[in-house]
């Protein structure tokens, strides 16, 4: 029994109206949009809801007769699309985003590399490219595997996006892609250089200026890292095109779009305003001249505020029939920035040891609920 694909947001709605989880459980979703759960603890799955007495959860459990979804514990824990959990990195199903500004994102990038004894944190630009670049490659490789999605196509831009995208690309042909890189406008500088010749010495194909219509269309699956929270403006040659090519494949009858590889897109789909003012805005919905819609958007530190478009139709399926999927990665923050940018709620729905977490059906932060927690740590010391 699969879901409708529209009914995605309707299922996770009610996955959170019951309340937590029990310590170590976590829903997950299987590629037919199927909820089931599964306990860390006994490393096992399950169709039963575990909040539903037992004779509910029996019930629940037992439809069409089938038996758990992932026999393998481990097959679970790899493939499926996880909703909640409440193992090490959470204890509450209702998390919320928190949405920046391209000048927030600016700010704290500028913090996190400017030195400790200036108030920053210290880090070096090839630090934080590594560890969103790995980020990106585990959204990719979590919504399209190698197995069913081997022929990969990352498309570089000239900024520090584009050194996320090279990172990913290296990832990538470890974890089995066929990884191939256009990157026509490299960004100046030693840290450019080396990926590129990292790349070449793990053989990738680096596909000419020109050639990104035919690459694309070879492609199984896009990885877009062109634009990321510096983008302004109509977008120039040589992206121009790129991002043309993209529109129009989106805007394809879906008969035809059947074979337009999907689009995993790093921070913000290129070519989409960084900044939206507000969470209701018409302005929002109007698709710049130069939009595609992607599958999946892998944010790095916080979603920007152009992004809550993304966010109220992920969870369905797109136009070309593939789930549309929400990723928050770029685990770099340390506490006291989480702190001063509102981002510690969110930063809790990371699992221990993962570099993303999928916040599709996240709700909206509202103003100030990051801050209720020092009230309610203050109203805990003054017992
Ligand atoms: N803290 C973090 O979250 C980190 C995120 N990272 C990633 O870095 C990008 C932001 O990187 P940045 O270099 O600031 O900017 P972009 O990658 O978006 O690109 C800037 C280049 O793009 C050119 N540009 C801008 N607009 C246009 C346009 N309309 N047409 C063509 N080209 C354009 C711009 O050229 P200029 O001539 O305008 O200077 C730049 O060359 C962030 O989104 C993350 O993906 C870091 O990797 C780690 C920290």
């Amino acid at each position: 029994m699969s879901s409708s694909p529209d009914s995605v947001a309707e299922m996770i709605a009610n996955l959170k109206r019951l309340g937590d989880l029990p310590p170590g459980w976590e829903a997950r979703m299987t590629p037919s949009n199927r909820i089931y759960f599964v306990d860390h603890n006994t490393k096992s799955t399950t169709w039963a809801d575990p909040r539903l007495p037992q004779a509910a959860a029996s019930a629940s459990g037992s439809v069409d007769g089938q038996q758990p979804p992932a026999t393998s514990y481990e097959e679970a824990t790899r493939q499926d699309r996880r909703l909640s959990s409440t193992s090490a990195g959470s204890s509450s199903t209702d998390h919320a985003l928190r949405y920046i500004s391209a000048s927030e994102a600016a700010a704290i990038d500028e913090e996190l590399m400017a030195p400790h004894s200036e108030g920053g944190c210290g880090y070096m630009l090839p630090q934080l490219m590594e560890i969103a670049g790995l980020a990106c490659a585990q959204a990719l490789a979590r919504s399209y595997p190698p197995t069913s999605f081997p022929q990969l196509l990352v498309a570089a831009g000239p900024g520090n996006q584009g050194g996320d995208g090279l990172v990913a690309a290296r990832h990538a042909v470890l974890w089995g892609y066929d990884v191939r890189v256009w990157y026509p406008k490299q960004a100046k500088g030693e840290l450019f250089q080396a990926l590129r010749d990292q790349l070449e010495a793990f053989d990738i194909d680096f596909v000419d200026a020109d050639d990104f219509d035919d690459a694309f269309a070879q492609a199984d699956v896009v990885l877009d890292s062109i634009f990321g929270f510096s983008f302004k403006g109509p977008p120039r040659p040589p992206f121009a095109s790129a991002l043309e090519t993209l529109r129009d494949e989106s805007r394809l009858e879906f008969v035809d779009r059947v074979t337009r590889p999907p689009v995993v897109s790093v921070d913000i789909p290129s070519g989409w305003p960084v900044d939206a003012p507000t969470t209701s805005s018409s302005e929002q919905e109007e698709a710049p001249e130069l939009s595609f819609h992607p599958e999946v958007v892998i944010s790095l530190t916080a979603p920007k505020t152009g992004m809550r478009r993304f966010q109220r139709t992920a969870g369905q399926r797109g136009e070309g029939g593939q789930p549309q999927r929400h990723f928050l990665g770029g685990r770099f923050i340390p506490p006291s920035m989480a702190r001063k940018y509102g981002l510690r709620g969110m930063m809790r729905g990371y699992r221990a040891d993962d570099q993303v977490v999928e916040v599709t059906g996240w709700r909206e932060a509202e103003d100030g609920e990051d801050d209720e927690e020092d009230e309610d740590e203050e109203d805990e010391e003054s017992q």
